[in-house]
């Protein structure tokens, strides 16, 4: 009992650093997780460069974090990003672009458990949104409980600007954040809101000047669920979500068929390969490359 109770200790004192995931160019862990020892807070920062592009090592690296969380016992996670301008990039271009078609399967099956893994995760969530957000980025931040974003930065599910539609249950997560109107004019614009923007229709809680304070406001918003019993919270939780994750649980199979279709059509195929060019000209013409 009481060895458990200073290995609990311990675990809670020492920073956990998830190896499990590694970048396979530099050996470095794809997600670093950190759990406060005061607090029980768990932090948990994206850290796949340039841009932290969801390939598929990156998302089950935070499944991984988010169960290991769920079985520390923390209070409460924080994502974030350790790249002070880009929170999340949304998926890895190479993923959609060209794929191999196995790969594919799996990717998709991956994005969907990555969605369902933050959309369940049984402790408070809140993302301190230090870089800009778009696509899949916003995903991850509108599927926590909370958002606290830095100034000058952009996010929104910004699809239909390279081509695509947005998956149903994607489309879902804006709509737990926003106004039905709003939303679906946002979606079809492809709209990547600025901070301050986000913060006018409720896309994000609130605006914080620096890294620390999104992290101490994130830290603030899980401390009000401190007289709430966390078990009776967890399965609130779960309930007002159900409806959203039925959705996609009931039918992935079918989510997964449809969507590898729409992928694989030349149509999107040839807009999102003339996308991606254009992103890395830019990347180019910005390093004086071209
Ligand atoms: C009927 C059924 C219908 C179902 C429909 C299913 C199909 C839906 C699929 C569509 C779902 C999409 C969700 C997504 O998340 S797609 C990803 C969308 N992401 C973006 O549009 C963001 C693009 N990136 C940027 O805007 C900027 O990079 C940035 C994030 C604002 C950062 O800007 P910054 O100036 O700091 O950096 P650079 O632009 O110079 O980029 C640096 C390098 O990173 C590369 N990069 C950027 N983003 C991505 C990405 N998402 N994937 C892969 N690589 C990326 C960029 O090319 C630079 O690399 P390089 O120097 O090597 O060229």
């Amino acid at each position: 009992m009481l060895r458990s109770k200073i290995l609990n200790r311990i675990r809670l004192l020492k920073p956990v650093i998830d190896r499990r995931c590694m970048s396979s160019a530099s050996k470095t862990p794809l997600t670093l997780l950190e759990v406060d020892d005061k607090s029980g807070i768990a932090t948990l920062s994206l850290n796949r460069p340039p841009v932290n592009s969801l390939n598929i090592d990156l998302m089950n690296s935070i499944i991984e974090s988010i169960t290991e969380i769920e079985g520390n016992k923390s209070r409460g996670l924080i994502l974030t990003s350790a790249n002070d301008r880009v929170f999340c990039a949304g998926l890895d271009l190479n993923e959609l672009h060209k794929p191999n078609q196995e790969r594919l399967k799996e990717f998709w099956a991956v994005f969907q458990d990555v969605w369902l893994a933050l959309h369940l995760c049984s402790v408070p969530t809140a993302a301190a949104i230090n870089g800009h957000a778009p696509a899949g980025g916003c995903l991850l931040a509108t599927a926590c409980e909370y958002r606290v974003m830095l100034p000058q930065m952009t996010i929104g599910l910004n699809e239909t600007q390279f081509g695509y539609m947005a998956p149903k249950w994607v489309m879902l997560s804006y709509l737990s954040v926003l106004p039905r109107r709003l939303a679906e004019r946002a979606l079809t614009q492809g709209k990547l809101f600025t901070t301050a923007e986000a913060l006018d229709v409720g896309l994000v809680d609130e605006i914080a000047a620096s890294k620390e304070e999104a992290l101490a406001k994130c830290s603030t918003f899980i401390d009000s669920f401190s007289k709430a019993n966390p078990l009776a919270r967890s399965l609130t939780k779960k309930q007002i979500r159900e409806p959203d994750v039925q959705k996609l649980i009931a039918d992935r199979a079918g989510d997964l068929k449809e969507c590898l279709e729409y992928i694989n059509s030349p149509l999107l195929q040839d807009g999102l390969g003339a996308y991606f060019e254009a992103l890395k000209q830019k990347s180019r013409s910005k390093a004086g490359k071209s």
